[in-house]
């Protein structure tokens, strides 16, 4: 996992940083720009392309001095500085950065406190304007100066976080900050990136090394993680020669109803490709056929023959909601289910919207189920949000209180875990905006559940290979990504991780 800091985190580890290492303050700004500078060569590798640097008066500005000497250095010929200095004061290593800057000749406009600027020639602006050290929303002539540029409809490159954005996740509605197509951020995203808000202010973000202590700063306490490829790589276990189905379990799955069976079908279908050694869906008689048609390798349960089964818990793992319906008979099955012995449970879509109007049977889940609301969902079980900040410390908050999962579904999917800490799930992307997919993440723990692993784990697992399962076919050139399609990549990308 890789934690991501605050911007006190930041400071401390900087500190840190600046005294063990040891390193200068302006060496380091020296790496943190040459690191900036590689990455936006390798956006932009044409050197003819025109360039217009945008420096604050603190150390963000300081960077873009020291960007713009580098990029001169490497060829970049047609740059031109915009100083927009206002009533900040100059830190000691921006006045450095500035010295040296006069050394080479790179056109520099003081800018005066106006609102008059001039037009913007450049096809680039990087944005260097004001970094981690914001302590208030922008005003005056700062703020004209962002709207000027955004106005201008260049791309725009920002230096570590877009100007005037909060870092730390609490992003208002009336804030206003710089539109940058690319942030390039400074040894870890930070955490407003993955608040939707975000999208307000930046389209992609990437982050670079700039060689801050790290053994240093995975010891720091924090909230929020990201997952990465390593965590998936020692989390899945590899398949043995003597493995059997039975190594695998059974997974049940309750879903579906006359005008939704496709949802369950796209959950069972799921189950099936993540690896469980066995998949039983439980529908209404109506679907038998498709089931039989669609997925041979899936058992059907008849859902008036729950009652009668003696033995559920011979199922490892329970999956259940997804195109369900909430009518009396499905919260009657519901019930029986959860009150059963199946300790590993997954709840989705309309078993939460269940959830919602009986909150006798929400208060009695077992610790460690797992639930996968999408924002609506959520609301409807824990109460509207005026913003995500408030929704995650919701999730945060529930999940510690019931000790349960709470995988809350987005662009970068929060699971809040029962300990308090909040992992972010980095992949997926827009083409898996389409019906069915979360059905399809509810198979996918549900066989992982089945298959043994942690409730934390496979949540964790699921939520990584579903959004990397879409990214594979992204980068093959799918703009849009039917569910089915995602599927038929679950073994695929289980593979490149395990095999
Ligand atoms: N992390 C790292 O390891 C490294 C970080 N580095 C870089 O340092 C950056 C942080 O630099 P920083 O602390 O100097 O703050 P920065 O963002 O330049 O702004 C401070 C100035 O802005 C002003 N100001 C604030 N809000 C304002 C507003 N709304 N409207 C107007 N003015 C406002 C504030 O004025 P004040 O209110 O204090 O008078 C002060 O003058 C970081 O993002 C990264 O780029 C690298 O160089 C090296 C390694
Ligand atoms: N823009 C996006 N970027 C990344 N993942 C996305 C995006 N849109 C949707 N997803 C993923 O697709 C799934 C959608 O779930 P959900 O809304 O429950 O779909 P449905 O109810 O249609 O099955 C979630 O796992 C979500 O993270
Ligand atoms: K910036």
């Amino acid at each position: 996992m890789r934690n991501i800091m605050t911007v006190s985190q930041t400071r401390e580890a900087d500190r840190f940083t600046i005294a063990n290492e040891p390193v200068s303050t302006i060496d380091l700004m020296e790496r943190a720009s040459q690191a900036f500078v590689q990455k936006f060569i390798s956006l932009f590798s044409d050197q003819r392309i025109s360039v217009l640097i945008c420096c604050g008066p603190g150390n963000n500005g300081g960077d873009g001095l020291a960007i713009s000497r580098l990029l001169y250095e490497y060829g970049y010929s047609n740059i031109r500085v915009w100083i927009a200095d206002f009533n900040g004061s100059r830190t000691d290593d921006f006045k450095v950065n500035f010295q040296r800057l006069s050394e080479i000749p790179i056109h520099v406009n003081e800018l005066a406190n106006t609102d008059n600027f001039e037009a913007i020639e450049a096809a680039i602006v990087i944005d260097a304007l004001l970094g981690s050290g914001l302590n208030k929303p922008l005003e005056g002539a700062l703020l004209n100066l962002v709207r000027h540029i955004n106005a201008s409809g260049k791309q725009v490159i920002s230096v570590d976080i877009p100007s005037g954005m909060p870092a730390d996740g609490n992003i208002m509605v009336e804030t206003e900050s710089i539109f940058a197509r690319d942030v390039i951020s400074f040894q870890r995203p930070k955490l407003s990136f993955f608040f939707p808000e975000s999208a307000k202010s930046l389209r992609y973000f990437h982050t670079v090394d700039i060689g801050l202590d790290e053994t240093y700063i995975s010891a720091l306490k924090t909230d929020f993680f990201e997952i990465t490829e390593d965590d998936i790589r020692s989390a899945l276990i590899k398949r043995s020669p003597f493995n059997h189905k039975g190594t695998f379990g059974h997974c049940l799955i309750f879903a579906g109803n006359i005008n939704t069976m496709g949802a369950a079908l796209l959950s069972a279908e799921a189950s099936l490709y993540t690896g469980s050694g066995l998949t039983s869906l439980c529908i209404p008689p109506s679907g038998l056929s498709a089931l039989n048609t669609r997925l041979p390798e899936a058992m059907a349960l008849e859902r008036e023959q729950l009652p009668s089964i003696r033995n559920l818990e011979k199922y490892a793992a329970l999956a259940v909601g997804p195109g369900l319906g909430v009518g009396e008979d499905e919260k009657k099955y519901l019930r029986l289910l959860l009150n059963s012995k199946i300790t590993s449970t997954v709840i989705d879509a309309d078993a939460l919207n269940i959830l919602a109007q009986e909150g006798e049977l929400f208060e009695q889940l077992k610790p460690g189920t797992i639930i996968t609301p999408h924002m609506k969902e959520f609301d409807r079980l824990f109460g509207s949000s005026k913003n995500w900040w408030e929704r995650t410390a919701k999730a945060r908050e529930n999940a510690v209180k019931r000790q349960i999962i709470i995988v809350l579904k987005n662009r970068y999917t929060f699971i809040a875990m029962p300990n308090g800490k909040v992992i972010i799930n980095p992949t997926g992307n827009p083409g898996m905006a389409s019906g069915g997919m979360g059905d399809v993440l509810c198979g996918m723990i549900g066989s992982l559940l089945a298959q043994g692993y942690a409730a934390e784990e496979a949540a964790m697992l699921a939520c990584f290979l579903h959004g990397k399962a879409g990214d594979l076919l992204a980068e093959e050139g799918m703009a849009v990504i039917p569910p089915t399609m995602l599927i038929q990549k679950i073994p695929k990308v289980i593979g490149d991780f395990t095999l």
